[in-house]
Parts: structure tokens; C-alpha cells; sequence
């Protein structure tokens, strides 16, 4: 219990928790008070089934971390801690319920007996069970027929070491209560009063209403409802006026001394019938909604005085509780409570979420604020240091107190923190707890300096459905059904009244403290008064209630006018640690603190409604609710969300469609780069073999000029040589063509053909005519070339057809994928149409040429056949007859011997040897007429085949 630091918790502090929650430090320490003794069965106790109530104890295992050293309680042993040993000797009796050993954060547990009648708290219904209802201000009389607990405090000192002495019983002669003494009472069986609401109701509220003189309750709760239906045919539980909105009630607490033996005769408290009598000077029956002995402890505090209005506030009501009393009499102990046994702001913040999580129909927003009263001033107690000049902390902005419609008072700049978890919450009030004031004082080691308030704002509203399609769409649908509700819980832990100080500065703070809670006095006195003038006085405005005089009767004047639920905890101390001086003192104060209570008790009117649920964005409450705000963010965000969604799928749609139109015009350009290779390469191949053809024909064209220019001359030479020489021999040899011939020979490739040297001055005559000197040999020759020249014809057919062929397949295979890509041919196509259907037309001239050829062979043969037959005659007669025989012979020859051509229209006569030397006249007409033939072939064919080249260049 003495550790100095707070052990870090290992995860984020923004993440919701999950193990138990740190127990609520209290700033404050007191090393005075004794440890209370464990209740010891009392004769009364035995005979009256009241409950034992083993305070809570934490194991230090349980507690997240160390209660803090500077806790004004952390070091208290005046815990009561009564285990059932101590009390019934390790047996609980039948019907007692005992409080186990239990960390806070084993509280927010899903309450399981919701709607179970448990048994209610004495101090929570007033109803009994048979319906009777219970009027708690009993006459002396019949107080004295009820067994009461009140004896319990006559219980034998010896096991009450250091803790509460017992009191005296309350004389049945005793005056009447202060406020109701005349009251009257109701004998009933008060024992199940005594049973403390079982653990498990934490999580819910046993309580069936309560009741005070002077309230009205109008919203009956659940609670009620089910209270109400559960007594049918009975009294009802509550009042008809419904009364319970205030509730006061006084805890004792237990003296660190030993009580002297007049205290003892003085006072008597009767917790069960909430009780407190003083037989002294002043003395009467106070009574009121709860009255909490020395042995109660917090939780049953809680329990009776707070867990209903905290479940209110839950529900929508604002509410206020406040711990109002002298000095050191235990207001810190019952709001803070210690680890072991936590107070009212603690188990409060358990039950609140403990009912958010049994509500999933709604949803929470909590946001919590931490002020302190010190001076008449007010502190941020969360605002943190303000850093100032040197490093030092430098003054906070003034906090005002404003005041609206809605919000009723208010201060104002407050830092108000979100808060997820019982754990965060917690650790936000600590947080303030170490800001606050405190300092020792003559009565208190550790005493409050300042009155200091929590306030825990509830905004709720009903769970919208889940978001279905257009989040876009209306703002309004995010947030239907229902608006926001905002409620307010304030736990408020006044400073102590006190006498004035030896030290200026307590004395200063005392002053401050003392006139606040004067006014709070007034102003809680004046409530009757005013009460009763607007009585009588009904509309009138006379009435000054001032609560402007402090700031802390400012601050409370909501609740104190009836805009809230309102539970007051007074503490009063009866002993004074033997000294009877100080019990004279303590006496005074406990009567006023008393004389207080009753008078607010009293006074207090409260007609707390449920808050209404603020609609829409518009409005001071809608532009409060945090709720409606996150979640119009939250809509927002998701629509921004999606529309950003949106376009970065637009935006990859489009990108991926650019990707695929560039791949697509990229394989669009392979494609095309790949057939204009093809084209290119067939172009080619046609280019090579149309040069390798112009090649040719140039050859060819070469061998007939070479023919034409021998021809005149060899021929002329020739012939008349041979006319000259040889007088009637037939030479029908075409020198020109045998020339042409060896020329053609020596130029085709592959042509071994023995060539016949040319002579310029024309000794070729003499080789072809030497043969056999009578120019048979000069035919055999002109044959044998003629055949060569036809041989190398055909050759070049053969090749000519091959490059046709594969040009009408590169041809076929280019217009099929030209046409497989574009419809229509283009002018190259034709072109290349035209080309092929001409090389075809070539071929078939070719082949027409050569069979040409092939007559004018069969007809030279025929003709040297002829001269051959001649020769025999001649070498028997005349040459002249051999000459005219074989003239007759050539001429009947010569009729088959037709000569076709298109650039000899004479072609298709017969070939008639003229008149005079027949023969070389008709070998030279022949000639002629073969090389215009071949000429004109030649030209036709040059002229069509180089069309395409000049075309393709
Ligand atoms: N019911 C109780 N049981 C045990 N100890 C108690 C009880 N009430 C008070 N005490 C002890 O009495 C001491 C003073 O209590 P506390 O500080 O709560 O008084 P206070 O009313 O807040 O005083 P102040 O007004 O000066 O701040 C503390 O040490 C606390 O532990």
C-alpha cells in the first residue's frame, strides 16, 4: 500500500481494456483513523437475520496497479473488513448474503438476475412484502417494538478494536424527529430491510422506489414498473405522488477513539429504520432515506443512495450527488472509497457501463469533466499545467460559470475528455484527484481544500440499422431513429465545514469553504420558503434564492431548483477520541450537518424529467451531442471514403485501359512491323528476280544485237563469200545465230558450249565454212547452236517458272493477309496481280517462241536433209541442175517453214526463196525475220517485266 508510482499499463491507453480495473486512488491519506472491527454478532443480530456484509477485499494480485501512497485513504486500516469467520465463526447464517472479495473491474459484468425479484434494499422500496408500506418515520413507540440494529451498537466494546463504539439505543422516550417527529409508524417485520441488495444486483437496480417528503418522481422507471406489476393486488411501492426524485441520506462514521459513555447515552442510529436519534440539547429523531452506521460500507452506501439515480441518468435524467458535512467525517472516503473498498464515483462508473453494455439497442458517447471550487475560483482539475515563464507553471484561463435553456449552468472553457472504458475513466478522475487541493488540517491529515466536481455527460441514442446502400443520401437517415439524448451525472465531493485554523491560509480556505456551503445552506432553506410562498403565493416572482452568492450554489442550482435527481450523503462523526471538548465541537457540527440534511430532505422539490432527445444538427443540445456530430463525421468520412473509393477504381479502369490500348498498338505494330518484313523481303525476292530476269533479257537482247550487227555483215559476207568462194553452195547457216549462240553460251552460266572465237575481220567464215567446206557443216553447226540456244531456253523457262511459282505464293500469302486486314486491295496489290498475270503471258510467248524455234529447227534439218540430197545429184550431173533440184527441193521445204510473230505480219506466208541466190537470200531473209521476231519478243518482255521495278523503285 505504499507504492509511489503507477505501474504503466503495457498496452495503449486507448485501447479498451481488458483485465480488471485499477482501483479509484484517492488523494488523500489519513494515518489517525483505526481500522473498523468486524461487526461481532450481537444478541439483537442474532435474533434479527440482518445481513453481514463482508467488505470487499481486493487481493493485491487484482489490482492493476498499487493503490497510490498519497491517497488519502490508501493507508486507512479503519477498512472494515469482516470476513464470515470473523462475524459468524466461518458460517454464514441462513439468509445472510455475503459480500465476496471483489476487484472493480469484476464488476461491469452483464447483470444475470435482471428482473428477478431480489430481495430490495431497505432503503431502496418502501414496499413490503404483502404490499405493506413501510412509513420509515416510526413514533418512539413503535420503534421500540421493532428489533432494530440500533442494538448492535451496544455490542460489547471488545470487538469493536479501534473501530465503532457502540451507541446508545435510542430512548424510547425520546423526543419526536426534527421533521416528522409525530410521524407515524407501522409495526412490520423490518428484518428483510436488513438485507443488503445481493451482489449480483450491481449490475442492475434491486431497488424499488424510495421515498422523501417532498418530491415528485415523474417518469416511473423500469425499476418501478416492475416493482408495480410485482405487488398487484397490494399497495403499490410507490407513493401515489410518486415521490423519490431527493434523496438524503447520513453516514456515520466510525470514531477512532473510544466513545465515553454520555456519547453513547446521547446518540442512537438505527440504520434500518434510517434513523438517528440524539437525546442531548437540541436533541430529537432525525430521520431520513438512508442512514449508513459505522459498519456500512461503501458499497452499500452506493447501493442505497446512489446506484438508482445513476441508472436515471443512464436513462436519460440529469443527477446529482453530493457528500456534504464537517471536516474529516468521511465525505472523501464515501465518493473515492479506497481499492479495497471503492466509493460511489467508482462503483458509479462500473454501473455505467455495465448498463451500456446491457442496452444494445442504444448507443453511448461519455465525455467527462474535472472542476474544483478552491477560493471561489474555479480549476480545470484535467487541464494540466499550463507551462509559464521560467519553466514555471503559469495561470490558468479563467473558467466562468455561463448559464442556458438547455444546459442549465455550466462552466466554461472545461476540458472534457472521451472516454471508452471504466479503466480510462478512472484514470481520468485520478488524474484530477492528484490535481486537487488537499492539506492537512487540524481534523484531517489530508483534507479537501476545495469542493470538487465530476461531471460525466451521457449522450445516447437509439442504435441506428445498419447502413444499407446510399451512404450519400440524406444526413438525417445516419442518425434516425431518434435524436441524441444528453444527461449529465455530477458527483460532487464538497470541502468540509470547519472551524477556523491556526493557519492563515486554511483559515482563508476555511472562510471560502464555510460561506459556500452557508449559502448552500440558505439557499437549501429558502427552497421551503419559496416552496411555500409559491404556495401561497402562486405566480409570484418575489423570490430570491441566492445562488449567486457562491460559486458552488451557482454550479448546483440546477439541481437545487428540480432539473435533476438529486442524492445528498451527509457525514457526521458521533465520537471524539474521548476528548470532550472535541465531542462538544463534533456535536455542534453533527446537529447542523443533520439540522442540513433534514432541511434539504425537506426542501428539495425535485421534477426531474427525462432529457428530451435533441433532433438534428441544428439546435444548442444537437450542437452539444458529440454523438450526432461523430456520427455525421463518421457518415461523411465513410462517404468520402467511398467516393474516393470510387475514383481510384475510376482511375484504375482507366489506367488499365490505357495499358491494354498500348499493348494493343503495340502488337498492332508488331504485326504490321512483321509483315512489312514480309513485304519487304517478297519485294526483294521479286526485286532479285526481276533484275536476275532484265539480267537475262539483257543478255538476250545483247546476243540479238550482237546477232543484228554480225548478221548484215556475215551474212553479206557470207553469202557472197560463199557465193563468191563456193558458187552454188547453199550456206543456209545463220553466222549470226551461231555467233548469238556462242555469245548466249558464253553468257549463261553453266554453258560450256565450245565457243567459236570471233574474229573482227571476219576469219570466223572460214571456221564455219571449213568445216567440210561445203557449209553442211555451217548447218550442223546453226543446229547445234540453235538447240544450245533453245536447251538454255528452256532452262530459263524452268527458272522463270520457279520464281513465278514462289512469287504467287509470297503473292498469295501477302493479299490474303492484306485482305485479312483490310477489305479492298490497294495498287500495289494490283499491281503485283498484273505483274504475275504478265510473267504468265511472258511464259506462254516464250513457249510460243520456242516452238518457233522448234519448226525452224525441224526445217533447217529438213533443209540440210534437202542439201545433202543435192550433193549426191550434183556429184552426177550439172551444178546448175544440182542448184535447180535442189532449189525445188528447198522451195517445197521451205512452204512448212512458217514463221509466227507479232512483229512479223509476213510471218504466216511461206517462206519463198526469192528469184536469183535463193538459198542465201532465203537463210538471210530467215534470219532477219527470226531476229525481228526475237527482238520484239525481247522488247515486249523488257518493257512489261521492268514496269514493276521502276514501279517498285
Ligand atoms: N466510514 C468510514 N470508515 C472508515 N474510515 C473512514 C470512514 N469515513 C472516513 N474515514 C477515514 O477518515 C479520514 C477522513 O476522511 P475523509 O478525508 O474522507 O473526510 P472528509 O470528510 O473528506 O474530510 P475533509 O472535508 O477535510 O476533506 C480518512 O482517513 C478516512 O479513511
Amino acid at each position: 500500500m505504499s507504492g509511489t508510482t503507477l505501474p504503466r499499463p503495457s498496452r495503449s491507453s486507448i485501447a479498451p481494456p481488458t483485465g480488471p480495473l485499477p482501483s479509484l486512488p484517492v488523494a488523500k491519506t489519513r494515518h489517525s483513523n483505526m481500522g473498523i472491527a468486524p461487526r461481532s454478532s450481537s444478541p439483537s443480530t442474532s435474533l434479527l437475520p440482518s445481513p453481514v456484509v463482508a467488505t470487499r477485499t481486493l487481493s493485491s494480485s487484482a489490482l492493476p496497479y498499487r493503490y497510490r501512497p498519497g491517497s488519502k485513504h490508501a493507508n486507512s486500516p479503519s477498512v472494515l473488513t469482516l470476513t464470515p469467520d470473523d462475524a459468524h465463526g466461518g458460517a454464514l447464517p441462513p439468509g445472510r448474503t455475503l459480500r465476496k472479495t471483489v476487484s472493480i473491474g469484476a464488476f461491469p459484468q452483464p447483470p444475470r438476475h435482471i428482473g428477478k425479484s431480489s430481495p430490495s434494499s431497505p432503503l431502496s422500496s418502501s414496499s413490503m412484502p404483502g404490499g405493506d408500506v413501510v412509513d420509515r418515520r416510526l413514533s418512539s413507540v413503535s420503534k421500540a417494538s421493532v428489533p432494530s440494529r440500533t442494538n448492535s451498537l451496544k455490542k460489547p466494546r471488545t470487538s469493536n478494536v479501534g473501530g465503532a463504539r457502540g451507541l446508545l439505543p435510542r430512548s424510547p422516550l425520546s423526543p419526536p424527529s426534527f421533521l416528522n417527529g409525530s410521524a407515524d409508524s407501522v409495526a412490520v417485520d423490518t428484518s428483510h430491510l436488513s438485507l443488503p441488495s445481493p451482489p449480483q444486483s450491481r449490475n442492475s437496480s434491486p431497488q424499488g422506489s424510495y421515498a422523501t417528503s417532498a418530491t415528485t418522481f415523474e417518469d416511473v422507471g423500469e425499476d418501478d414498473a416492475r416493482a408495480r406489476t410485482e405487488n398487484k393486488g397490494g399497495s403499490s411501492p410507490l407513493p401515489k405522488d410518486g415521490k423519490g426524485n431527493v434523496l438524503v441520506s447520513v453516514r456515520v462514521r466510525p470514531d477512532v477513539g473510544v466513545m465515553d459513555s454520555k456519547q453513547e447515552m446521547e446518540w442512537a442510529v438505527d440504520n434500518k429504520h434510517a434513523l438517528i436519534s440524539y437525546k442531548g440539547r437540541e436533541g430529537g429523531d432525525y430521520t431520513y432515506d438512508n442512514v449508513f452506521d459505522t459498519q456500512d460500507n461503501n458499497a452499500r452506501v452506493y447501493d442505497a443512495a446512489a446506484k438508482r439515480l445513476v441508472r436515471r441518468v443512464m436513462e436519460g435524467y440529469h443527477g446529482t450527488v453530493f457528500a456534504y458535512g464537517m471536516t474529516g467525517t468521511g465525505k472523501t472516503f464515501s465518493m473515492q472509497g479506497t481499492a479495497t473498498n471503492p466509493g460511489v464515483i467508482p462503483l458509479a462508473i462500473t454501473d455505467i457501463f455495465s448498463y451500456i453494455r446491457e442496452t444494445p439497442h442504444r448507443e453511448f458517447l461519455l465525455r467527462v469533466s474535472y472542476l474544483e471550487i478552491y477560493n471561489e475560483k474555479i480549476n480545470d482539475l484535467l487541464a494540466g499545467p499550463i507551462a509559464g515563464l521560467n519553466g514555471q507553471p503559469g495561470p490558468q484561463e479563467e473558467i466562468k460559470l455561463r448559464e442556458d435553456s438547455k444546459r442549465g449552468v455550466y462552466a466554461t472553457p472545461l476540458k472534457e475528455e472521451i472516454v471508452q472504458s471504466p479503466t480510462q475513466l478512472l484514470r481520468v478522475i485520478a488524474r484530477g484527484d492528484n490535481a486537487r487541493r488537499v492539506a492537512g488540517t487540524q481534523f484531517n491529515a489530508r483534507s479537501s481544500r476545495s469542493h470538487a466536481v465530476v461531471q460525466i455527460v451521457v449522450e445516447s441514442r437509439e442504435r441506428a440499422p445498419a447502413p444499407t446502400g446510399n451512404l450519400a443520401g440524406n444526413k438525417r437517415s445516419a442518425i434516425v431513429p431518434g435524436g441524441v439524448r444528453v444527461s449529465t451525472l455530477s458527483l460532487i465531493d464538497l470541502a468540509g465545514s470547519e472551524k477556523a485554523a491556526d493557519n492563515k491560509e486554511r483559515r482563508t480556505e476555511g472562510s471560502h469553504i464555510n460561506k459556500s456551503l452557508l449559502t448552500l445552506g440558505t439557499v437549501i432553506g429558502r427552497l421551503s420558503s419559496d416552496k411555500e410562498k409559491a404556495e401561497k403565493d402562486k405566480g409570484s416572482k418575489d423570490k430570491h434564492l441566492p445562488y449567486r452568492d457562491s460559486k458552488l450554489t451557482r454550479l448546483l442550482q440546477p439541481a437545487l431548483s428540480g432539473n435533476s435527481l438529486v442524492s445528498i450523503l451527509c457525514t457526521i462523526q458521533i465520537g471524539a477520541s474521548g476528548s470532550s471538548a472535541l465531542a462538544n465541537s463534533h456535536t455542534g457540527e453533527t446537529i447542523n450537518t443533520l439540522k442540513f440534511a433534514s432541511r434539504a430532505k425537506n426542501n428539495i422539490v425535485s421534477h426531474a424529467k427525462k432529457a428530451e432527445e435533441s433532433m438534428g444538427a441544428g439546435g444548442d443540445a444537437a450542437g452539444r451531442a458529440l454523438l450526432d456530430r461523430y456520427r455525421l463525421e463518421i457518415q461523411d468520412l465513410k462517404k468520402q471514403l467511398e467516393e474516393s473509393k470510387g475514383k481510384e477504381t475510376r482511375e484504375e479502369e482507366e489506367e488499365d485501359e490505357l495499358k491494354r490500348d498500348l499493348e494493343e498498338e503495340k502488337t498492332r505494330e508488331i504485326a504490321d512491323k512483321q509483315r512489312h518484313e514480309e513485304q519487304m523481303l517478297e519485294m526483294q525476292l521479286a526485286r532479285t528476280a526481276l533484275k536476275e530476269r532484265i539480267e537475262h533479257l539483257n543478255r538476250l537482247i545483247l546476243s540479238s544485237k550482237s546477232l543484228g550487227v554480225n548478221n548484215g555483215r556475215s551474212f553479206s559476207s557470207m553469202s557472197f563469200q560463199r557465193g563468191s568462194v563456193l558458187g552454188n553452195h547453199i550456206d543456209m547457216r545463220p553466222s549470226s545465230l551461231r555467233s548469238s549462240t556462242s555469245h548466249a553460251t558464253l553468257e549463261v552460266p553453266g554453258q560450256h558450249n565450245s565457243p567459236t572465237p570471233v574474229q573482227a575481220d571476219g576469219s570466223e567464215e572460214d571456221d564455219s565454212v571449213g568445216e567440210n567446206g561445203d557449209g553442211s557443216a555451217s548447218q550442223g553447226v546453226q543446229i547445234q547452236s540453235l538447240q544450245a540456244d533453245l536447251a538454255d531456253k528452256n532452262r530459263y523457262i524452268a527458272t522463270l517458272e520457279k520464281r513465278l511459282l514462289h512469287a504467287r505464293r509470297s503473292s498469295h500469302s501477302r493479299i490474303s493477309m492484306t485482305l485479312s486486314h483490310k477489305l479492298g486491295g490497294t495498287s500495289e496489290d494490283g499491281g503485283l496481280i498484273a505483274a504475275i498475270a504478265e510473267r504468265d503471258s511472258e511464259i506462254s510467248n516464250l513457249r510460243a517462241q520456242l516452238e518457233d524455234k522448234e519448226r525452224m529447227i525441224a526445217a533447217l534439218t529438213s533443209a540440210r536433209k534437202k542439201s545433202e540430197t543435192a550433193q549426191d545429184v550434183g556429184s552426177d550431173g550439172s551444178p546448175s541442175s544440182h542448184r535447180t533440184s535442189s532449189y525445188n527441193r528447198s522451195e517445197t521445204s521451205s512452204v512448212s517453214l512458217v514463221v509466227r510473230g507479232p512483229g512479223s505480219p509476213t510471218s504466216s506466208k511461206p517462206f519463198l526463196p526469192p528469184a536469183g541466190n535463193v538459198a542465201g537470200k532465203n537463210i538471210e531473209e530467215m534470219t532477219r525475220m527470226l531476229d525481228e521476231m526475237i527482238g520484239t519478243r525481247v522488247d515486249k518482255a523488257r518493257r512489261t517485266s521492268l514496269m514493276p521495278v521502276s514501279e517498285g523503285r
